[in-house]
């Protein structure tokens, strides 16, 4: 069995709730539910934190235990090399999930610390986001299988 990680970063508790125009009406709990309906074949853990620490130490505990991690760090992406640097530093691929489209929005939205040590990133496409970044996993012939 494949295991993947699908990490939220802040505010993204209020998913749902927060500014629906631009992130929907759907809860995360009510999507992930649905999600792992799509995939009965993986195991996948969920973790939200508001605390850029929590989320580099749940990161750092991923490693040997995870074939890959969903990454949406909210408003971390494009503040924090802490958490860049704890992507550098784990042997598990990331894919930077973003359910809006952050090159169509603020320009400080615009810069990612994330993205050059993610294998991918993934923005604009709403919640299905993660699923497909899910898909890339289960389909990816060069990880490890659990
Ligand atoms: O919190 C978020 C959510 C977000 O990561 C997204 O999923 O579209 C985009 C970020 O710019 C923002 O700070």
């Amino acid at each position: 069995m494949q295991h993947l990680a699908i990490v939220n970063g802040p505010n993204l508790n209020l998913l749902g709730v927060r500014e629906p125009h631009i992130y929907g009406s759907e809860t995360f709990e009510d999507y992930l539910a649905k999600l792992r309906t799509q995939f009965p074949e993986v195991d996948i853990e969920y973790y939200q934190s508001n605390v850029e620490g929590e989320l580099i130490n749940f990161l750092h505990g991923c490693m040997g235990k995870k074939q890959g991690i969903i990454l949406n760090a909210g408003a971390y992406t494009h503040t924090s090399i802490a958490l860049a640097d704890a992507i550098s530093a784990i042997n598990v691929p990331v894919v930077e999930v973003h359910v809006s489209n952050v090159l169509a929005r603020e320009d400080f939205r615009k810069t990612s610390f994330i993205a050059a040590k993610c294998v991918g990133s993934i923005s604009g496409l709403g919640m299905r986001g993660y699923e497909l970044a899910a898909r890339w996993f289960v389909g990816s012939e060069t990880l490890p299988k659990g």
